[in-house]
């Protein structure tokens, strides 16, 4: 049996067509059904349903073979532990800094919000700028708004959530896409069956870009 972990929402909405395509197809719908472990149309394959943050634990632990996680996550938890074999092109967007639209450029000491400490204090520390980080876990976008910090460090899409609450971006960090990620002992163990799903994959992506 193979588990895959994915989380619910727009990483899970991307990766079924893909999963589709190589025969995997959930036989219950997250939305609909309280089910945290999905069975599939492949009665080797299972479908974990997790938070995209816990993705590269469940990994990393071997609760899961594979899991499905956004590149930002990965580098915010450190994930030297697991493979990411293959660039799946989905849920793509960009980590970007942003700051109200009519404040200055940084200055001296500057507070940042963010829930990627990690991936903030590696860049600011790039760019010689001093930062003091504030951890949040939701709603960066209202920091600048009500004095907590100067800029966010978020991800950004379509940039209407920054839009919407004034705020514009600034300096672009790097572009995010979500990638297939294997655990280590799982490679070994289960190699034919990964082997052979990574290579199904890997075709297909290739003849979409
Ligand atoms: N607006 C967006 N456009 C495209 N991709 C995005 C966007 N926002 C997030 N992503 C990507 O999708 C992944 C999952 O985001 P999602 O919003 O589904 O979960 P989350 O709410 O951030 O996670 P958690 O539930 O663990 O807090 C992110 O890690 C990122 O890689
Ligand atoms: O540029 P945009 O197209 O507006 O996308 C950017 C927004 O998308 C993400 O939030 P998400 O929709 O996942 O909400 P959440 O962070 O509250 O889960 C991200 O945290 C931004 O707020």
């Amino acid at each position: 049996m193979l588990t895959i972990a994915v989380s619910k929402g727009r990483i899970y909405e991307e990766a079924l067509p893909l999963l589709a395509e190589v025969g995997i197809e959930p036989i219950d719908d997250p939305k609909t059904c309280r089910k945290l472990i999905l069975r599939t149309t492949r009665d080797d394959v299972q479908l974990v349903i997790i938070r995209a943050t816990d993705v590269p634990t469940f990994v990393e632990y071997g609760a899961a073979d594979l899991g499905i996680a956004g590149k930002d996550v990965l580098l915010e938890h450190g994930a030297e532990s697991l493979y990411e074999p293959l660039d799946l092109n989905i849920a793509r967007c960009r980590l970007m800094t942003a700051a109200h639209k009519n404040a200055p450029p940084p200055y001296g000491r500057i507070r940042v919000a963010t829930k990627y400490v990690k991936i903030a204090q590696k860049y600011f520390a790039s760019q010689g700028i001093q930062a003091e980080i504030i951890k949040l876990y939701g709603s960066m976008e209202l920091a600048p708004l009500v004095g907590l910090a100067d800029c966010i460090v978020d991800l950004v899409d379509t940039g209407n959530t920054l839009r919407a609450n004034d705020l514009e971006p600034r300096e672009h960090i790097m572009d995010i896409s979500s990638r297939l990620v294997v655990n280590k002992a799982a490679m070994k163990m289960k190699n034919q069956a990964i082997a052979s799903l990574l290579d199904q994959l890997e075709k297909n992506i290739a003849q979409k870009n």
